[in-house]
């Protein structure tokens, strides 16, 4: 079904950009500095500060699911008068993502009706309405509900924030500005494990878990005041036909430096002759369409066009792989899992994967534009591999008694030299996580063209967060089913295909423009870069 028209805009798009814009494409002019590296380049205050702001709503996502893992074993009786079983926790936590599940194709939709801004209004919303209803319940239902209003408002986010990133951000930078969100979610859940620890020590037990959850409220009031000053993106501004709004943005983000007026105006060219294209070549094809219903355009020309399938699938692969490897069921489960390994203070040592998961994260910043998305995947998935099957060679070691997964202490105390084995192959999987999987695929609007960038990127969030309720509802179960060992080991065996998949069908993207990544898959050597 692809349309003969597609290749042919996109190679004169590319021409017109070659013939008057070579020294900027999307990298903002940097590259026109003789002798200039992308690397030697500064972003500008005002990106740091638009990435600081958009950053909030990274913490909340990393607070929100981080506090999980404190919040399920300082819950005692305090819901519904009763000892939760692991079906309820295993409801409580893949609540959220399941609401993140159902919201991520509407926030879609909203991002391109309402504008990427607003959306971040609504969900800051949705996580202070999240955070007082769980605070203040006392039943399971009603901690299900809370939570499900958090997923709503992290599914919102999680889908516009990275898009929102990639569309204010200069090529050159992008890889790492996108990265920089989920430096912010991750600094979220070492908050949220050091609060979860902090409280549970050292707060009132019956009221601890009150608070952990309910100040997640804090941050979100906060960024909606930030909210005020932030501006619109100019490709959304230029798609719904405020080219001169665009251009304000587009000059504020390009700054004071030499030739910076030049480069604004080149960039806001490049913007409107892609909206421009892509609006022909809709109209193309919904003439072709017979009185097809218009809602449907997107979707033909994501799932009718070769590079747009192509980006889709590579997308969803991504997300998908980055939840069914299992991370989650450490960030949710790990004071559960140093529980019944019998370490005395469990949520201190679950403090050891949220500060992993951020510290590598930070490294993947600095080396994620130099070293570029798939090589970093390649050489990051074997030490995921080698992690989890020397965490699943220590559990062999240890027996677990029927209360195990429960809130009571295993009464059976673990082998000690085998929990050391397993904590730090946990943390040797986790690094190998933040340092690829755990971005890259959050990098997924790069890959598409802008007309099916919103419902792309919003389709491939929506199987992150399928996986992640997936891999947060059955963990516990699994490991009483196929025991702890069976389930690392599943992991394991899910990365090595996901490495087999990335190393067919992945191409490289890094330092191209939002517009030559779209068009890099068009190539008939796609995978293969
Ligand atoms: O990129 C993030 C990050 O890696 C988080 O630590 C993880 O909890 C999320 O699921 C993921 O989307």
């Amino acid at each position: 079904m692809s349309s003969p028209e597609e290749p042919l805009i996109a190679n004169s798009r590319l021409a017109e950009a070659n013939h008057d814009d070579t020294d900027f494409a999307d990298d903002g002019g940097d590259l026109d500095v003789p002798g200039k590296q992308p690397e030697d380049l500064s972003p500008g205050l005002f990106i740091w500060l638009l990435t600081f702001s958009a950053g909030i709503s990274g913490l909340l996502f990393g607070y929100d699911t981080g506090v999980i893992s404190a919040t399920l074993v300082s819950l005692g009786t305090s819901l519904s008068d009763r000892l939760l079983t692991p079906l309820d926790k295993s409801i409580i936590t893949s609540s959220t993502s399941l609401a993140a599940l159902v919201v991520s194709p509407f926030a879609s939709v909203l991002a391109d009706a309402l504008g990427r801004k607003r959306v971040i209004v609504l969900a800051d919303l949705l996580f202070i309405a999240g955070a007082l209803t769980q605070a203040l319940s006392v039943t399971v239902s009603a901690m299900v509900v809370g939570r499900a209003v958090v997923g709503l408002a992290v599914g919102a986010a999680s889908f516009v924030v990275p898009l929102y990133i990639a569309e204010l951000a200069p090529a050159a930078h992008r890889g790492r500005l996108v990265t920089m969100t989920v430096v912010c979610i991750t600094l979220g859940q070492v908050v949220a494990y050091v609060v979860g620890w902090g409280f549970g020590e050292y707060g009132d037990a019956r009221t601890a878990w009150r608070w952990m959850v309910g100040l997640g409220a804090v941050p979100a009031a906060v960024q909606l005041g930030i909210l005020f000053g932030m501006p619109e993106t100019p490709r959304w501004l230029v798609k719904v036909g405020r080219s001169a709004q665009a251009r304000e943005v587009v000059e504020r983000v390009s700054g004071r430096r030499t030739g910076s007026a030049r480069r604004a105006e080149a960039t806001l060219k490049s913007i409107e002759i892609e909206v421009r294209e892509e609006e022909q070549a809709r109209r193309l094809r919904s003439r072709r369409a017979n009185g097809r219903a218009r809602w449907l355009d997107p979707w033909f020309e994501l799932l009718g066009v070769r590079r747009n399938r192509r980006a889709l699938a590579i997308a969803c692969l991504l997300q998908g792989l980055q939840q069914l490897c299992g991370f989650n069921s450490l960030m949710y489960f790990s004071a559960t899992i140093f529980t019944m390994l019998g370490f005395l203070i469990p949520t201190l040592t679950s403090l050891v994967v949220a500060i992993t998961n951020f510290a590598f994260t930070l490294v993947a910043l600095f080396l994620i534009d130099r070293v570029g998305r798939r090589r970093i995947m390649l050489w990051s998935i074997p030490f995921m591999v080698a992690g989890l099957l020397l965490a699943a060679y220590g559990f062999s070691f240890i027996k677990l008694s029927s209360s195990s997964m429960t809130d009571v202490p295993t009464e059976v105390p673990a082998a000690q030299g085998a929990a050391v084995i397993i904590l730090i192959s946990i943390m040797t999987y986790v690094a190998g996580y933040a340092i690829g999987l755990g971005n890259v695929p959050w990098m997924q609007s790069e890959l598409f063209a802008l007309n099916v960038r919103s419902l792309g990127s919003g389709i491939a969030t929506a199987t992150n967060w399928g996986a992640n309720f997936v891999i947060g509802l059955t963990f516990l179960l699994l490991m009483e089913a196929l025991t702890p060992t069976g389930t690392f080991v599943l992991y394991a065996a899910i990365c090595v295909v996901g490495y087999g998949l990335i190393w067919s069908f992945y191409p490289e993207t890094a330092g191209l423009s939002l517009e030559e990544a779209a068009t890099l898959l068009e190539d008939d050597n796609w995978g293969l870069r």
